[in-house]
């Protein structure tokens, strides 16, 4: 029987090694194992925008939720960092290991489609607000035909934020619940969110307190442990499981093979 595909999100924060996850995804890719890599580049992006003299501004979202407030401005070094220096370096990092890699933003064929928020709420000194230039929305539409054409072409998709709105505009999304549609609409057998954390952590940062098994039905409960950006990973945890996904783990990037360590279960796993 052939494996079945594996979708892995590598994070953008710091300490994350992409040189081991490309030495084991190009190992796995000549097992005849199918991947299609979902990354992200948050802290690079902080850094090249605090450079370029438009330093990052976050929004807090009543329930607790936190984005980065996209102007144009702030979509177009997104795009530099996510879609160019990002996304390049892990394309050149899995040619050098002889796999074809092809990257991809959510722009290109319409990979990542959806619904751009025209209004969005948010905090400001407990006050609730709203913004209507933030060019944010979440990904509804996964271009699968372009996925399945690249993967039975033998070319390793990679690939990243921004998304593409319905009226064609590019929109800034969350890379994790991005991951987790591709899981759920390429009937992926298990979703792996790498990071720069162990797993999820029940006492953030104390990384002996790795919850090793979540199930599928108290997703949501976990959401008590998760702070700040984790939130999102929950929820796309929880997304990809109602959506079938066989199983998700929350696994550590900063280590020598992270995917095939994921794979065996070290982590947080949610099944
Ligand atoms: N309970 C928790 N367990 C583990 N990590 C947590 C927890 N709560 C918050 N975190 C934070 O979540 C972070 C990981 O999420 P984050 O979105 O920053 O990373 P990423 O996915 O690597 O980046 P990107 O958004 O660029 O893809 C960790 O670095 C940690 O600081």
């Amino acid at each position: 029987m052939e494996d079945g595909l594996i979708v892995v999100k590598v994070g953008g924060s710091e300490g994350i090694d992409y040189a081991a996850v490309a030495r084991d995804a190009a190992a796995l890719w000549k097992q005849g194992r199918r991947l299609i890599l979902v990354h992200g580049g948050s802290a690079e992006t902080n850094r090249i925008a605090e450079a370029l003299g438009h330093p990052p501004v976050f929004l807090e979202h009543p329930g607790g939720l936190t984005s980065r407030l996209t102007d144009r401005k702030t979509l177009e070094i997104f795009e530099m960092v996510y879609a160019g220096k990002m996304n390049k370096l892990i394309v050149e990092l899995l040619q050098r290991e002889g796999v074809n890699a092809v990257g991809l933003s959510g722009l290109d064929g319409r990979v990542f489609e959806g619904r751009r928020k025209k209004a969005v709420k948010y905090l400001e000194n407990g006050k609730l607000k709203v913004r209507r230039d933030n060019l944010t929305g979440s990904v509804e539409k996964v271009n699968t035909g372009l996925l399945n054409l690249l993967l039975g072409a033998g070319y390793l998709p990679v690939l990243t934020p921004p998304a593409i709105s319905y009226e064609g505009e590019a929109m800034n999304t969350d890379g994790d619940t991005a991951a987790a549609q591709v899981a759920v609409q390429m009937k992926a057998e298990a979703l792996l969110l790498l990071s720069n954390v162990p797993g999820l952590l029940a006492n953030f940062p104390d990384e002996s307190s790795l919850i090793a098994e979540i199930p599928a039905d108290r997703v949501e409960d976990s959401m008590a442990f998760a702070q700040g950006r984790m939130k999102k990973k929950v929820l796309g945890a929880a997304d990809a499981v109602k959506g079938g996904v066989g199983r998700v783990v929350f696994g550590d990037a900063r280590v020598e093979a992270p995917i095939t360590r994921a794979l065996a279960g070290v982590g947080t796993v949610v099944r």
